[in-house]
């Protein structure tokens, strides 16, 4: 029989990986049942994405092989105390949660438990999706390429011990924000140069899309890719000074060290 795959908490990251899920063909709609804190959100995610929906967690809980908590980090200890007794047998659990670990997680039910930590990104819902994951030692080899299936019919997946997963949502996880930070700031300089706003938003996402692939597929340091931009005495390392000047790398050091910090900050103990 064909396993059902459950979402507590059907927001921004369990929609995308439900879109990216559907979207790939591995999993069919009446696959997955989901529920919510409002009807809004089930009656929304039913109208996309044609799923089970329901108010009810233990209902989620009882049905679901795996089983998605896709709450916030702060609701999980409410909702883990009002499922621990509804999982079915079996069932591999998937926390996306900043911080939350997964001895938190297994706490709530007997032992045996089977956990997996995950840090997944939004790019999910176009199949370009980047998870970190971790698993606890009760998950078998099968469970865990079941779990990275799943995961990798809506993008790329990196297997990490779980001390290393702190640092994924500045990398990856988070990092897709300030990506579209940088689009706009791009958008609004094509602005300002008097191209139209939507030739800038073009212009500016093919640009990023095509460097991250050119790291990707040719394998080149960054380093070396950016020299191939940089003509002598040209406007590239003109445009590369003032960034420099304007400590560009050092924002972004910054930056990645508070989400890292806030991350740990939200799995509390
Ligand atoms: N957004 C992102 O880019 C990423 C997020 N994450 C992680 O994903 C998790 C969810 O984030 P995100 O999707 O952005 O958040 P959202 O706020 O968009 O979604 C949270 C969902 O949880 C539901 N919910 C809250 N409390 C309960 C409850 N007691 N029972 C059932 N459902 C509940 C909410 O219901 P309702 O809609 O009715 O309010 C909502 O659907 C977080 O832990 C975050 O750390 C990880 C990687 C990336
Ligand atoms: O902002 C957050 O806390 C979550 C974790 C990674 C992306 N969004």
């Amino acid at each position: 029989m064909k396993q059902t795959i459950g979402f507590i908490g059907c927001g921004k990251m369990a929609q995308a990986m439900i879109g990216g899920m559907l979207n790939s063909g591995l999993v069919a709609p009446q696959q997955i049942m989901a529920s919510a804190r409002s009807e809004k959100t089930l009656e929304y995610v039913k109208g996309k994405f044609n799923i089970l929906t329901t108010e009810s967690n233990v209902s989620v809980a009882r049905e679901s092989d795996v089983l998605f908590l896709a709450i916030q980090p702060y609701g999980h200890e409410d909702v883990l105390t009002e499922i621990a007794e509804h999982l079915k047998a079996n069932a591999v659990i998937v926390t996306i949660a900043a911080g939350v670990k997964i001895e938190k997680v297994a706490s709530f039910f007997a032992s045996g438990v089977k956990v997996v930590r995950t840090m997944p990104n939004t790019p999910s819902l176009v199949g370009a999706g980047m998870t970190a994951m971790s698993a606890n030692s009760e998950v078998t080899r099968e469970e865990l390429q079941n779990v990275i299936t799943l995961f990798k019919s809506f993008g790329e997946v990196e297997l990490l011990p779980e001390s290393q997963i702190d640092a994924i949502p500045a990398i990856s996880g988070s990092s897709p924000a300030y990506v579209y930070m940088f689009i706009e700031a791009l958008a609004d300089g094509g602005v300002r140069q008097g191209l139209s706003r939507s030739q800038s938003y073009r212009l500016a996402a093919q640009a990023v899309l095509g460097a991250a692939k050119m790291v990707l597929e040719t394998g080149k340091h960054p380093g070396e890719l950016k020299d191939q931009v940089t003509s002598p005495g040209g406007a590239t390392i003109a445009a590369v000074a003032t960034l420099e000047e304007e400590g560009m790398r050092s924002a972004v050091l910054k930056a990645m060290e508070s989400c890292t910090n806030r991350a740990k900050e939200l799995g509390g103990k």
